[in-house]
């Protein structure tokens, strides 16, 4: 059965870097140690150094045991949001002429161009069916 998992960007996940505040990233996911951190054994400061990054490399070489690994769910909020962040996409805006000449215009080819055009191929029609006689 799926899961509903919350997924943040690693941008958000870094604006929790005090001690009021923490989490941190391990393998991708994101635990909120605020309330852990005076009793964590390695200490607050490594706990608070190591946001704003995916520290499995640190977490790893602290050799944390088996009940560290299950303590840690406890503290587990959510995922790091796999999507890649896009750059603000820019919008293309056909530059706008408000003025009373190019509203004649848009409005003489929204209403004209298709008449005026099967007049015009009606025209060719008839010039050559004439020819033809
Ligand atoms: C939710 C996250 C974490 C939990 C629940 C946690 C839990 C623990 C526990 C229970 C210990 C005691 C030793 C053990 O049982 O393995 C410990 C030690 C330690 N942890 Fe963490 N830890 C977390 C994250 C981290 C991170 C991200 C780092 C490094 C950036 C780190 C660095 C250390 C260090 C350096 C020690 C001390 C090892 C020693 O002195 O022997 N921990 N941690």
């Amino acid at each position: 059965m799926p899961t509903l998992t919350k997924l943040y960007s690693m941008k958000e996940a870094a604006l929790h870097n005090t001690p009021e505040d923490c989490w941190v990233v391990i393998d991708g996911k994101i635990y909120d140690v605020t309330k852990y951190l005076e009793d964590h054994p390695g200490g607050d400061d490594v706990l608070l150094k190591a946001t704003g990054k995916d520290a499995k490399d640190e977490f790893d070489d602290a050799g944390h045991s088996k009940s560290a690994k299950v303590l840690m769910e406890d503290y587990f909020i959510g995922e790091l949001d796999p999507t890649p962040e896009i750059p603000e996409m820019e919008v293309f805006r056909k530059e706008q002429d408000t003025g009373f000449g190019s509203k004649l215009m848009d409005c003489a080819v929204q209403y004209w161009a298709i008449p005026a055009a099967a007049v015009g191929i009606s025209v060719v029609v008839a010039i050559l069916y004439a020819q033809r006689k």
